[in-house]
């Protein structure tokens, strides 16, 4: 059986796959004084985070890139220019992350938006759900229709955020109020085929991560095969679900077929969590030096309702976090040597080597987290690579 696992996984590679999927170079008068200075421009997907001021948009990307704390948030100041955050140093998702100040009048004439919207993978609006939202919704269709009809192949991501001051009651109806209504705005402009998918979020709880990793896996062209990996790794090893962790950010940038739940969800992330910091104090070699995640990071965690939890380094970034039950923990060969062979097969996917890699264009280098600075995303040394070539 695991050799013929061994033969499906190796027959799905990559060849069918873009390598240089990617997105347009650009270059901005209007922004010159915040890009200038910023990694050059290459062909890295872009997220936009748009919505009104103080609607929540500089907290999401520090408490999910940069693992600021949701209350040191009420400390951020307001954002008065565009900020571009390059977050492929630290992660293995490769894009680039732009958190536009809520002030700033986006049609404006001098503003081009044009080579903004044709450079983005993902626009991300977020619309504070503990406030009166019919200003946001206005804002929200014009910002929409303008990008669409730029460009249709942007994904028009809504996050209904700060839901963690609603009941749940109050969470489902205002979802479903901004949904009736965005979507009305949007067909009295004959805009019926402009998509908009819509999150509950909140930095309070794993829910932006969730909406995040849904976000980020519309971006990666490699989805179908990894998803097919992870079905058939986990059919053959009598897991019930796994995930692949980006594990800086705990974005899941893949999991298997079946339904997600929160909890599980929930439950992965915090083994990240356990693994690392366990790992930064115990982990490191005597100086302190070295990363809290490498090549030899394995935990196996037995909860008491027979319920088993699997961690295993994958590549410099990404880890399978498995749920599974104790009977089937018994077999642990058999899924040691399956890991074996998706491990394999998703470094092909990836081409991932420990050197230097091209990707449209751009060199990058990469470093997987490590315990020193501020929190484990912090850099310390820099590493070759780990990051996928052709996740651009
Ligand atoms: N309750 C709650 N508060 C949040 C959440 N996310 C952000 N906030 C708070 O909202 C306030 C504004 O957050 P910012 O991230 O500065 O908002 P912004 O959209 O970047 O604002 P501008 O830079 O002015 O455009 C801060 O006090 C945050 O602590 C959330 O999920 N729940």
């Amino acid at each position: 059986m695991s050799i013929e696992y061994e033969e499906q996984l190796a027959g799905s590679l990559v060849d069918s796959f873009p390598k240089d999927f990617g997105y347009g170079v650009e270059n901005m008068d209007m922004m010159q004084e915040n890009l200038e200075n910023s990694p050059s421009a290459d062909n890295k997907p872009r997220i936009l985070l748009m919505g009104l001021r103080r609607s929540g948009k500089s907290s999401i990307q520090k408490v999910v890139f940069h693992k600021m704390s949701p209350n040191e948030t009420l400390f951020l100041e307001s954002t008065n220019k565009i900020y571009k955050d390059d977050i492929s140093g630290s992660s293995f998702v490769n894009f680039h992350i732009w958190d536009f100040p809520g002030q700033v009048d986006f049609f404006d004439p001098t503003f081009d938006y044009e080579m903004i919207f044709r450079g983005t993978g993902a626009l991300i609006f977020v619309i504070d759900a503990q406030d009166d939202y019919v200003e946001a919704l206005g804002r929200l269709h014009l910002t929409v229709s303008r990008a669409f009809r730029v460009n249709p192949e942007i994904n028009f991501e809504v996050f209904i955020h700060k839901v963690d001051g609603l009941s749940d009651d109050h969470k489902i109806e205002t979802q479903r109020d901004i949904h009736q209504r965005a979507n009305d705005d949007l067909a009295d402009a004959s805009l019926e085929k402009l998509h908009l998918s819509f999150y509950l979020t909140s930095i309070y709880d794993h829910s932006i991560f969730e909406a995040f990793s849904k976000v980020v896996q519309k971006l990666i062209p490699q989805l179908p095969t990894l998803e097919n990996l992870l079905n058939i790794f986990i059919s053959n090893s009598g897991i019930e679900k796994a995930f692949l962790f980006d594990v800086v950010s705990k974005i899941y940038i893949a999991t298997d077929s079946s339904p997600v739940d929160m909890q599980s969800y929930e439950l992965c992330c915090d083994m990240i969590d356990v693994v690392i910091d366990v790992s930064c104090i115990y982990g490191l070699k005597d100086e302190g030096n070295g990363n809290a995640y490498d090549k030899e990071s394995l935990a196996i965690i037995k909860l008491n309702n027979t319920t088993v939890l699997y961690l295993k380094e994958v590549t410099k970034f990404l880890a399978l976090v498995c749920i599974l039950r104790e009977e089937s923990f018994e077999r642990k060969g058999l899924i040691d040597y399956n890991f074996h062979c998706f491990r394999k097969a998703i470094h092909e996917v990836f081409e991932v080597s420990g050197s230097t890699q091209r990707m449209g264009g751009a060199t990058v280098q990469s470093s997987p987290p490590s315990c020193s600075g501020n929190g484990l995303s912090r850099l310390k040394s820099t590493a070759l690579n780990g990051t996928p070539r052709s996740l651009v």
